[in-house]
C-alpha cells in the first residue's frame, strides 16, 4: 500500500497529474459572481448572473472586464475606490474598467450588463434555462449552478469540460443545495448536468489531495462524506427528479436508486465500472440495484461494470422514461412544470408513505457501504486504478 501511495505522491510532486484544487472556469468573474443577494425587482440582472455561470466558452478578457465593470457600477455605483499599484496588474484593469464607466447611473449599468450576458448567452448555445429564486444562496463555486422557478428548484452540475466530475467541494454544495431545496417553496428538486455529460462519478483527482494524516485519513475523511452526502439523497423529503442529459458514471448512477423519477436522452449511459477500479458499490446500490432489477441484472451492472444504453436503464427499471435527445429538454421540462402544479403536501406526503418504510435500512446499507469503500480506497487494486487514470494511461 505504502507503494503505491508513495507512487501517487510522486507522481504528483512530478507535476504530472492535474492540480486537485477547484478549478475556477472564468476566475476573472469570481468578484461580481460572489457578489450579494439581488432584491426581486432585480431578477433579469440575477438571472444574467446565473447565466454567466453557464456559458461554454471563455468570452475573452476583454469581454470579462466589461462585465466587471458593469457588475461593480451596477451594485456599487461609481468606482471610488483606491487606485491599485500599477504592479497589480489583474486588479488595476479590473478598477481601470469600472473607472471609465464614470457617473453612469446603476439602472444604466444593470440594463447594460443584462443585454451584454443575454449576447453572450446568445452565442454560446447554451441549453439550461435558468430563473433563479430572488433571494435564492448560490454555492461556493461555480461547480454548482441552483436555480428555482415555476416551482421547481434544478441543482445543475457546472464543469462541462470534466464532464462534471464531483469535486468535494462539489459533495458539500450539493449537500447544501439539497438542504435549501427540502425547505424552499418549491414542489420539485432536480438534479441535472450542463454539457454533454450528466456526471462521470467522483472525481478522481480527489484522491491526490492527501492530508496531514495521510492516506488513512484520506479514506477516512472520504468514507464520512461519502456517508453524508448519502445521507441527504436518503432523507430528501420532497419529490427528486434526475434529468440525466448524457452518460453518467459510478455514484452519479448509484444514487439513481434514491431518485424518485429519472428521465434519461437516449444519448445517456449508465456505467459503474468499481471493479475496474478496484472499488465496490456505494450509494446504497447494493440494496437498491438488485431490488430494482434483480440480483443478477444489478451483479453485471456493479460488479461486471456493464454499461446498459438509456433503453437497457429503462427496461431494468433504473430510469423510469427515455426521450430522444433532440426534444430531451423541451419534453421533459414540460412534464417537469406540469407535475409542479400538483399540490406540494399531498406529493410530498405520498412520497414518504412510498419511501419512508424503507429509510431506516437504506441509512444502514449507507453505513456498511461507506466502511467498505474506506477500506477498498486504501487497496493496491484501488490506488492503481487511480494513478493510472490521472496518468492518462486508462479511461473506462
Ligand atoms: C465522497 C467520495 C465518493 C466516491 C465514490 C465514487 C465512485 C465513483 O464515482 S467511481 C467513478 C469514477 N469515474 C471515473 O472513473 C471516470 C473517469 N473518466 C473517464 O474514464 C473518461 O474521462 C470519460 C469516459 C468519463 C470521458 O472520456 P472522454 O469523452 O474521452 O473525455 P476525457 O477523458 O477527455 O474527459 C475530459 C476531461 O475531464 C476529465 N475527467 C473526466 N472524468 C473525470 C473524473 N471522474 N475525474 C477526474 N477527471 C475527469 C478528464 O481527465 C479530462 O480532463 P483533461 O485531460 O484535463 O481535459
Amino acid at each position: 500500500m505504502a507503494g503505491v501511495a508513495g507512487r501517487l505522491a510522486r507522481l504528483w510532486c512530478s507535476g504530472a497529474l492535474s492540480s486537485p484544487l477547484q478549478v475556477t472556469r472564468f476566475p476573472a468573474l469570481q468578484l461580481h459572481l460572489c457578489g450579494p443577494a439581488m432584491r426581486a425587482s432585480q431578477e433579469d440582472f440575477e438571472n444574467a448572473t446565473n447565466q454567466v455561470k453557464l456559458l461554454k466558452k471563455d468570452p475573452g478578457n476583454e469581454v470579462k472586464l466589461k462585465l466587471y465593470a458593469l457588475y461593480k457600477q451596477a451594485t456599487e455605483g461609481p468606482c471610488n475606490v483606491p487606485k491599485p499599484g500599477v504592479l497589480d496588474f489583474i486588479n488595476k484593469a479590473k478598477w481601470d474598467a469600472w473607472n471609465a464607466l464614470g457617473s453612469l447611473p446603476k439602472e444604466t449599468a444593470r440594463h447594460n450588463y443584462v443585454d451584454l450576458v443575454s449576447s453572450l448567452s446568445a452565442s454560446s448555445e447554451s441549453s439550461i434555462q435558468v430563473t433563479p429564486a430572488a433571494d435564492r444562496k448560490q454555492p461556493g463555486s461555480d461547480a454548482l449552478v441552483v436555480t428555482s422557478q415555476d416551482g421547481i428548484t434544478t441543482i445543475t452540475l457546472n464543469r462541462p469540460d470534466k464532464k462534471n466530475a464531483l469535486t468535494t467541494q462539489m459533495y458539500h454544495d450539493i449537500m447544501l443545495a439539497l438542504e435549501a431545496a427540502s425547505k424552499d417553496d418549491s414542489a420539485i428538486t432536480v438534479l441535472t448536468g450542463n454539457g454533454d455529460y450528466y456526471c462521470s462519478g467522483n472525481d478522481l483527482t480527489n484522491f491526490t489531495d492527501i492530508p496531514p494524516g495521510g492516506v488513512e485519513e484520506k479514506a477516512r475523511s472520504g468514507a464520512v462524506l461519502l456517508r453524508d452526502f448519502v445521507d441527504r439523497f436518503i432523507d430528501f423529503p420532497k419529490p427528486l427528479v434526475a434529468v440525466v442529459n448524457g452518460p453518467a458514471v459510478g455514484i452519479s448512477v448509484t444514487i439513481l436508486g434514491l431518485f424518485d423519477i429519472v428521465y434519461a436522452t437516449d444519448r445517456a449511459t449508465f456505467h459503474t465500472p468499481f471493479s475496474h477500479l478496484g472499488q465496490s458499490p456505494e450509494g446504497c446500490s447494493s440494496y437498491t440495484f438488485p431490488k430494482i432489477m434483480g440480483p443478477s441484472k444489478a451483479t453485471e451492472m456493479l460488479v461486471f461494470g456493464k454499461k446498459l444504453t438509456a433503453r437497457e436503464a429503462c427496461t431494468q427499471g433504473l430510469v423510469t422514461e427515455v426521450f430522444p435527445d433532440s426534444t430531451f429538454q423541451k419534453e421533459v421540462w414540460v412534464r417537469l412544470k406540469a407535475y409542479s402544479k400538483l399540490p406540494p403536501n399531498a406529493m410530498r406526503i405520498s412520497k414518504q408513505v412510498i419511501r419512508n418504510t424503507e429509510k431506516e435500512k437504506l441509512h444502514a446499507i449507507n453505513a456498511e457501504e461507506s466502511n467498505i469503500l474506506r477500506e477498498r480506497w486504501l487497496s493496491d487494486e484501488c490506488m492503481n486504478a487511480v494513478v493510472s487514470f490521472l496518468s492518462k494511461k486508462a479511461k473506462l
